[in-house]
């Protein structure tokens, strides 16, 4: 924060948890909680995934306090690309996802995930290739350093990828990677968000393009200054999406819209994974979101809102990651 850390009962009073049903299992969950802030300068949004530690947690609670407490940064552009974003389904849904995604010119397809084979990541990559042009994958990690090889030149056989998102877990796995395989462009996404230094993937050589989360950043200066930092070593970001609310994608659309360079579509179109949300955002057209503000519908949160001990949970872990911003001083 460049402001004063906000108190505990300043950031609790008016905060509200949700619980947002999913259409479809991503990353092994059916349903997303987030806890939402409302702060002068707007709303935020607090949700890191509940397996993570304070330490990890207080990147996001500075993201929503910097969300509700100063708002974005001036925006360069009204409407940001966005790519399709295909979960690790069979390719007889696939018809039934791309349309949740008007327009969009590109597909994200998850792979490798576990208890699947390459067969069926071809398969789903093959059919999506037959509606969308430009596609990009997310193993998340999943592969060793010869599965990513193997994996990846079977999907480029027949048409380039634009990139393959943490084909494998480490950084020295990802410089391996892409040694052997210079013709794929590497992108790393949890050797960014996850990391203490997410500079480090890019000096190893360990990536071309950057995956930049707004929430485990810490807030949208901070990934706006990481990009600048980036593209000094001449890689590139695509802004995504944590699994967010209506209200973290308006955070993340306006950090898109900040940055000074955006040649990516953005994995910002995750909202149609929920079957409720708290906010109704404009809808996709010509593979685009418009750039806007948000404020949760009362009749739409009353709609989501969480049980009482999840609510006590989120209350502590507020506070938890209160006093770990207020130990490093920020
Ligand atoms: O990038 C996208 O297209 C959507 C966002 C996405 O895939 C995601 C959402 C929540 C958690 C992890 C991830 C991921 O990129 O691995
Ligand atoms: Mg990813």
């Amino acid at each position: 924060m460049t402001g004063a850390l906000p108190s505990v009962d300043e950031l609790l009073d008016g905060a509200v948890v949700v619980a947002m049903p999913m259409r479809v299992r991503f990353r092994g969950i059916t349903e997303r909680e987030v806890l939402l802030l409302r702060g002068p300068a707007g709303w935020g949004e607090f949700g890191p995934f509940p397996e993570y530690g304070d330490d990890e947690a207080a990147h996001w609670l500075h993201s929503a306090i910097e969300a509700a407490w100063q708002g974005p940064l001036p925006a360069r552009r009204s409407r940001i690309p966005v790519n399709a974003t295909v979960p690790a389904i069979g390719p007889e849904r696939v018809p039934e996802i791309l349309a949740r995604f008007p327009g969009a010119r590109t597909a994200k397809v998850k792979v490798a995930e576990p208890g699947q084979d390459l067969d069926q990541d071809l398969a789903r990559v093959r059919a999506v290739r037959e509606h969308v042009p430009n596609v990009r994958i997310d193993a998340n990690g999943g592969w060793t350093v010869d599965e990513a090889v193997r994996a990846l030149a079977a999907l480029s056989a027949d048409a380039p990828l634009e990139y393959a998102e943490q084909p494998c877990a480490s950084v020295p796995e990802l410089v391996e990677v892409r040694r052997r395989l210079p013709q794929v462009r590497i992108a790393a996404d949890e050797s960014i968000r996850r990391a203490e230094d997410p500079m480090r993937v890019v000096r190893a050589g360990g990536a071309d393009v950057a995956v930049v989360k707004v929430a485990p950043l810490g807030g949208v200066r901070r990934l706006v200054a990481l990009a600048g930092e980036l593209s000094g070593h001449g890689v590139e970001v695509v802004v995504s999406s944590a699994l967010d609310s209506a209200v973290g994608i308006a955070t993340g659309l306006a950090a898109a819209a900040a940055l000074p360079e955006l040649p990516y579509a953005c994995g910002l179109g995750t909202g149609g994974f929920f079957t409720a949300d708290v906010a109704t955002l404009p809808g996709m057209s010509d593979g685009a979101l418009d750039v806007v503000d948000v404020s949760p519908e009362p009749a739409m949160l009353d709609a989501v809102r969480a049980a009482p001990d999840r609510v006590r949970w989120w209350h502590d872990r507020v506070r938890r990651c209160h006093s770990v911003l207020a130990w490093r001083g920020v």
